[in-house]
């Protein structure tokens, strides 16, 4: 099979789509850049692909809230082709503003069960300021908590970094809970040490930096195939990207390729 086409998706204010083109590249895809103005004019460019990834920054300027514009356009823009793209057997991955687009947009939690979202709808969660008021860059140590996401296999503990704002999970009804983790679509949660086992009671900063509920850095849709997480998988390609990679020892490729990896391989 040839190799599998990743649309990056950026808008005016994006600014981490160079390197996560990078990394699918690395992993074996053929991605291609584009600006949101070039899917508008053409829906249709969207079926060239396999994977479709929504990448970090502050599209808009993070104006009246991080994702906000960048996921109206998508919802009210483009609600069949990303109907289309969620049915059919392809991958969606939105990293930090991605992650905000994803949600604010309606795609996650629901993913193709609930989409288009109707549009006097309350959304199910949203991503809002970081408790401590700040932007907060740090690394963070992740638990993956769904055995079905296709970007996640074979990883069970992970380090990442964060870098955003407006990044803590907020939900509507603390029984969704319940029905995300029934559902497998509670994806990442920060966690303390390796060994600590996580909770959903709200860990201090900076396990968890931005004080999200049930600590979680990342969903998943139920089928597996969209996944929208605050770290950045992107900024940890390389071993030396990692703060004491000497210290580790560590060598070669960072663990954020994993993701990578998975979702090249996913179409093999
Ligand atoms: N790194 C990013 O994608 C930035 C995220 C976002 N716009 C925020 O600060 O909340």
């Amino acid at each position: 099979m040839a190799d599998p086409r990743v649309c990056v998706l950026r808008a005016p204010g994006t600014n981490c789509d160079l390197e996560t083109a990078h990394a699918f590249e690395l992993a074996g895809g053929t991605a291609d850049r584009h600006h949101i103005n070039q899917l508008l004019a053409n829906p249709h460019l969207l079926e060239e692909y396999q994977v479709l990834c929504i990448p970090g920054g502050f599209s808009y300027g993070d104006d009246i809230g991080a994702g906000v514009i960048f996921s109206r356009q998508l919802r009210n823009q483009l609600g069949d082709a990303i109907h289309k793209f969620l049915e059919g057997d392809k991958l969606v991955l939105g990293i930090c503003n991605g992650f905000q687009v994803l949600l604010k947009s309606g795609i996650l939690p629901g993913g193709s069960t609930t989409w288009p979202p109707a549009e006097e709808s309350e959304p199910d969660a949203t991503l809002t300021w970081n408790l401590n008021g700040r932007y907060t860059a740090l690394w963070t140590r992740l638990k993956v908590a769904s055995s079905n996401n296709v970007f996640l296999r074979d990883i069970d503990t992970i380090e990442m970094p964060i870098a955003h704002a407006e990044g803590r999970l907020v939900v509507r009804d603390e029984s969704l809970l319940q029905q995300w983790s029934d559902q497998q679509q509670i994806a990442l949660q920060y966690t303390g040490e390796a060994d600590q086992p996580v909770s959903h009671d709200v860990l201090a900063y900076p396990q968890n930096p931005n004080g999200s509920t049930a600590n979680i850095a990342g969903l998943s849709d139920p089928s597996g195939r969209v996944l929208g997480l605050m770290p950045h998988p992107e900024r940890f390609l390389f071993a030396t990207q990692h703060p004491q990679w000497t210290r580790l020892r560590l060598e070669g490729e960072g663990a954020g390729m994993k993701l990578f990896h998975n979702a090249i391989s996913y179409f093999a």
